[in-house]
Order: structure tokens, then C-alpha cells, then sequence
């Protein structure tokens, strides 16, 4: 559905984009995940026909956006970052007019709309100013004007900044629905995000792509920890700087750091390891040793863990080049 091939923009000085590169299949809902300034709605733009790539090509079902942008649109609906709408157009005028805009025959325009309304839940506020709506209703305004054209890929950039958590979790579950039809390549901030809505997750860090995998499996092989309680199989005290050494000495631990026991007669250790599972060797080494393993609770690197540590972090702040004034912050249909 999507290629993109080494794809570099340059703002003046600001190299947004270095060479990304993905395919994105027919049905995926990716997620496309950076820290500030990364270059996620530079891709987004670029793929959506706002924005002219320096060099590289991004197609869309084979059509290059570049050199036949009418085309590559028709197969598009795009929510832009901050979802620009008109304002005082009241919300069934306003899909009508993206409806005609987006040339969807006369005959046709009633039952698409319908189908767009029903499906974002703006039955009740067809009637209402743009203006009039709570930030939600606003985010599915702009999803219902996204997918009235019935496009077969959607490109929403950061669709649920802004909104409270009931919000957060009405529009991931409206994205999900509309995921099982559509491929769909969503940008956010938020990593549950990713992990709740997404089967993929890409990962772009200044300008690269840095992470390509399924959330799940993302950290995978990184390590993580293992949280333990011990206690004596015999009786005997047990002595907190003689088991940390029986720890420390199990094959694969690069680190053990004490943890909350179950009371007396327990110890309880957080044992740090590599990309090997300790469990098996932890179990030999408790059993040598005369200990009784009460709990065993691993944990994998997390996605947060993972991020930070592929992206370096936030992006260095005062080091962007300030925004030349965007043109992109219109209606999707008016620039
Ligand atoms: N119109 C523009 N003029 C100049 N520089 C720009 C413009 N748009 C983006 N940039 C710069 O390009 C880089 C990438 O920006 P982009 O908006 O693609 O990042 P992003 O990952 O979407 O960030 P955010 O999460 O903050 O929206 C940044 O350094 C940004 O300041």
C-alpha cells in the first residue's frame, strides 16, 4: 500500500528527513512514533501530497504522490496534526462540502456521508456549529471528513493530542474499528498508544527510522529483569549478602539490587539480565543452594525503555529551527 524509498526533505537548514525508507502492506495499522521534531509529520505531509519531498519517492499503491498527487489522494484520508476545520461551518454542511470537494457524485454524497457519520458517532451534533464541539466531537469531525471519500489508506497525525482519557480511549477504539478495514499509519507521542491500537510500530529519530517491529517484540532480546523472593528450604536464616552472591554468580545476571521480601524468613532481589533468559539457571543455582524460589516475575525492557534508548531521549530543546509559518494548517481540502 505504501513505499517509500529514501525519502530526504530539507526545510532551508533543517534536515527534517535523511533517508526513510518502509513498506507499509495492505490492512496494518502502523505506528509511526518519534520524539519532537523527528520528522513524522514530514513524512505524513509528504505521503498525504502536502509537501514536496527533496529527494526519494513515496508511493501509494504503486502511484508516486509527487507526479500524480490527484491520484495519490483519491486513495488518502488525511487528518492533519491539530485537525484544522472551519470553524463556523456547522458539521453536516461541512462534510457535504468535503464530500463535493472531493468529488464523490451527487447521487452518491447522502449515503456516503451517512456511513461517515454513523461510523464517527456525529449523529447528534449534525446540526451544531464547528466551533460549538467539545475537542473530541472535533477529532471525529475530522476523522468523519478523513473517510468520507471511502479512502483505502488513512494517515492521521497525532489523532488524540489534546483530548481527555475518556476522549483518548473513544477515538483509539473508533481508529481501531476503522483499522479493520483501512491500513492505517497513525502518529503519536503516546507509546501505550502504539501498544493498545498498533500491530506495528516504526520508530523515526532526527530524520531516520530507527525501529521497525511489532510493539511487542520491540525490546526483545534487550533483557530486562527478574524479580525473586527466596526462601531457606531448611529453615536456616538466610544471610541477604550471602544470597546476592549465589545470585550474582547465576549465568546471564549482569546486576542484583535487593527487593522487597514476603515477610519474615524471605528475601526478595531484582536480578538485571542480558539478551539470555536467567530462569532456568536461577532455578538450578536455588535448588544447589538450598533455596525455595516463592516468586519468579520477569519483565522484558519496556517500549518506553526502548524508545528512549533508541531515540536518545527528547530531542535537543532550542535546537530546532524555528517553524517558518506552516501552510498546512488549513483544512486538509483548502490549501
Ligand atoms: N514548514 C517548516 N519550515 C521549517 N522547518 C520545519 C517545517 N516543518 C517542520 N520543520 C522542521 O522539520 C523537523 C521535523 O519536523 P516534523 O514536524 O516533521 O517533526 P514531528 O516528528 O512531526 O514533530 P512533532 O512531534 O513535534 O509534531 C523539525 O526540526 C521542524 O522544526
Amino acid at each position: 500500500m505504501i513505499r517509500i524509498e529514501g525519502l530526504t526533505k530539507s526545510y532551508g537548514a533543517t534536515q527534517a528527513l535523511r533517508g526513510v525508507s518502509f513498506e507499509v502492506p495492505r490492512g496494518q495499522v502502523v505506528g509511526f512514533l518519534g520524539p519532537n521534531g523527528a520528522g513524522k509529520s514530514t513524512t505524513m505531509k509528504i505521503l498525504a501530497g502536502f509537501v514536496t519531498p527533496t529527494s526519494g519517492t513515496a508511493r501509494i499503491n504503486g502511484i508516486d504522490v509527487t507526479v500524480d498527487p490527484v491520484a495519490s489522494r483519491r486513495l488518502i484520508g488525511y487528518l492533519p496534526e491539530n485537525n484544522p476545520l472551519y470553524e463556523e461551518m456547522m458539521v453536516r454542511d461541512y462534510l457535504d462540502f468535503i464530500a463535493e470537494v472531493r468529488g464523490i457524485p451527487k447521487a452518491r454524497r447522502a449515503e456516503r456521508i451517512r456511513n461517515a457519520v454513523e461510523r464517527c458517532g456525529l449523529r447528534a451534533v449534525l446540526g451544531k456549529d464547528i466551533h460549538q464541539l467539545s475537542k473530541g466531537y472535533r477529532q471525529r469531525v475530522g476523522l468523519a471528513q478523513a473517510i468520507v471519500h471511502d479512502p483505502d489508506l488513512l494517515i492521521l497525525d497525532e489523532p488524540t493530542t489534546g483530548l481527555d482519557p475518556n476522549q483518548i480511549v473513544e477515538i483509539r477504539s473508533l481508529i481501531k474499528e476503522l483499522g479493520k478495514e483501512k491500513t492505517v499509519i497513525l502518529s503519536t507521542h503516546i507509546l501505550s498508544e502504539v501498544q493498545s491500537t498498533c500491530s506495528r510500530v516504526l520508530i523515526i529519530s532526527d530524520g531516520r527510522l530507527v525501529a521497525d517491529d511489532a510493539p511487542e517484540r520491540l525490546g526483545e532480546g534487550e533483557g530486562g529483569t527478574v524479580t525473586v523472593v527466596l526462601a531457606s528450604r531448611t529453615g536456616a536464616t538466610l544471610r541477604t549478602e550471602e544470597v546476592r552472591s549465589v545470585l550474582e554468580r547465576v549465568p546471564g545476571v549482569t546486576g542484583v539490587e535487593s527487593a522487597e521480601g514476603e515477610g519474615s524468613g524471605t528475601l526478595g532481589f531484582r536480578l538485571r539480565y542480558g539478551a539470555e533468559d536467567i530462569r532456568r539457571a536461577l532455578f538450578d543455582a536455588a535448588v544447589r543452594n538450598e533455596l525455595c524460589l516463592l516468586e519468579v516475575k520477569r519483565q522484558h525492557v519496556s517500549l518506553e525503555e526502548t524508545f528512549r534508548k533508541l531515540t536518545g531521549g527528547e530531542k535537543r530543546s532550542g535546537g530546532e529551527a524555528p517553524r517558518a509559518p506552516q501552510d498546512d494548517q488549513k483544512p486538509p481540502l483548502a490549501a
